[in-house]
């Protein structure tokens, strides 16, 4: 795992890790439901915020026929563990009331991990860099617009961005 270490208020050795995580919804009142869950996210002292996307209009990748999301990325300087993370994210997910029926079905909140730091992962618990990220441009595009050095397998993120299939679907969000 990379990071640079820190310290807990305890004394103990911490390692802090800078996390993009990926936000998004179509059911329900998506625009406050992912404000709110931001401010969750970063509600514990242990989750910082560093940076916000643009919030952007998608449409459905996969799945059934579906309602359009809301889509953004954020990067936070964490200092859990990758598991630990994913279980906070997905605490969060399901106080916004998230249920698990249809895969790629539509959803209150998604909340995925796309890093972690340089670590990787390939357990399917938890996949780091997220798998499906390098070609979903409800990710990327915001992800570029956050940070214009971002990079992903060795890749420009806004390049990647610019060849996925979804991007022609993919509008900034200007309010209801
Ligand atoms: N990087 C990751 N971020 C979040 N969940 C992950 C990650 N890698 C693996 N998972 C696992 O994926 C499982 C299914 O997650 P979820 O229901 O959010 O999938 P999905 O959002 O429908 O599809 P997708 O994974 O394509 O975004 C979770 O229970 C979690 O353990
Ligand atoms: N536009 C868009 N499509 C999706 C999304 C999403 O967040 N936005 N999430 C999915 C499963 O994670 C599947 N398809």
């Amino acid at each position: 795992m990379s990071g640079t270490a820190g310290s807990a208020a305890d004394g103990t050795a911490r390692t802090t890790v800078r996390s993009v995580i990926a936000l998004g919804s179509n059911l329900g009142a998506s625009s406050d439901t992912l404000v709110l869950a931001v401010a969750d996210l970063v509600e514990t002292e242990n989750v910082r915020l560093h940076a916000v996307s643009p919030v952007v209009r998608t449409k459905p990748v996969g799945g059934p026929e579906q309602p359009d999301y809301l889509n953004m990325v954020i990067e936070v300087e964490t200092d859990l563990g990758p598991y630990d993370l994913l279980a906070h994210c997905q605490a969060v997910e399901e106080k916004h009331h998230r249920r698990r029926t249809v895969r790629w079905g539509p959803r209150t909140l998604d909340v995925d991990i796309i890093t972690y730091g340089s670590w990787t992962s390939a357990d399917e618990v938890l996949t780091v860099p997220h798998p499906r990220a390098a070609s979903r441009a409800f990710v990327l595009q915001p992800w570029a617009w956050m940070d214009s050095a971002a990079r992903l397998h060795g890749r420009p993120v806004a390049e990647l961005a610019a060849e996925a299939d979804d991007l022609a679907g993919l509008v900034p969000f200007e309010g209801v």
